[in-house]
């Protein structure tokens, strides 16, 4: 599904990403862990072809990112970020805003087809906000703005989604239900590329994990092999110890005496 093998990634004197490889199979959702700066949105951006990396290969559905045409792969790649909400207009009702997924436009400038906007009406009940289609996007709590986002990626039926700290800013309540809906992805047949920071998010339908750290994977594999204190002491610098409750990991963090 996604091989990134042996990716380096030079910026001026900073070396952004030293020997990375990450390969994501097909049935497998993965997390990215890392801290502020570690290069996380980087190696997704490289997923997207956004970014090339300065030594290495991305391949993604089969293509090697070079010796194909990146904008047909980013048609089968949804992609949830705070970069991407930005370019979306505030005062455009939801339903259009999700419609928009459809053909990856930032806007419609003619009328759109019924059976879009039916399709759209069908992704915002999914994330259980038909209520909301015809209110403007900039009038809509943080919380239901990530579910838009989430609808608007789901209308081109995407083989992978790519999220970019999703959950960010959302309080516990509008939290937890966009994790609900997250977790629901695995029903569909779509993989799962997650960023955050924040383990407790790592939801049941995440079968991988992968730390980074200063541009550097300190581990990778099934979730239950990296989510050790000991990683997590290397990826932030914090002792904690972590339990597992109804398949999700939690964290109490071991004060230094
Ligand atoms: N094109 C670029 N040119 C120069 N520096 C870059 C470039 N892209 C990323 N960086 C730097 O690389 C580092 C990693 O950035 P990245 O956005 O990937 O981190 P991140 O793990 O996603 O961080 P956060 O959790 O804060 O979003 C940062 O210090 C950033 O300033």
């Amino acid at each position: 599904m996604i091989h990134l093998s042996g990716i380096h990634f030079i910026r001026g004197e900073r070396h952004i990403l030293n020997d990375v490889n990450v390969h994501i199979e097909s049935g497998e959702h993965w997390v990215l862990l890392g801290r502020n700066g570690s290069g996380k949105t980087t190696l997704l951006e490289m997923m997207n072809g956004y970014e090339f990396p300065s030594r290495g290969t991305v391949d993604v559905l089969g293509n090697r990112y070079g010796q194909c045409d990146v904008r047909e792969v980013r048609k089968k790649i949804g992609y949830i970020s705070q970069s991407l909400f930005e370019k979306l207009s505030l005062i455009d009702p939801v339903l259009e805003v999700v419609a928009t997924g459809e053909y990856a436009y930032l806007r419609f400038y003619q009328e759109i087809p019924q059976e879009v906007k039916d399709r759209a009406l069908e992704m915002l009940t999914r994330v259980r906000i038909p209520h909301l289609a015809d209110q403007p996007l900039g009038s809509l709590s943080q919380g239901e703005r990530k579910k838009v986002m989430l609808a608007r990626s789901l209308m081109s039926k995407p083989s992978i989604l790519v999220m970019d700290e999703p959950a960010a800013g959302l309080d516990l309540f509008e939290r937890e239900r966009f994790l609900s809906d997250v977790n629901e992805l695995s029903k569909q047949d779509v993989t799962v590329v997650y960023v955050t920071h924040h383990i407790e998010e790592i939801m049941p339908l995440f079968t991988h994990v992968a730390i980074i750290e200063q541009g550097e994977l300190i581990a990778s594999g099934r979730k239950e092999d990296v989510l050790t204190p000991e990683n997590i002491y290397k990826a932030f610098g914090i002792h904690v110890a972590l339990e597992w409750f109804q398949d999700r990991p939690w964290i109490k963090v071991i004060e230094d005496k």
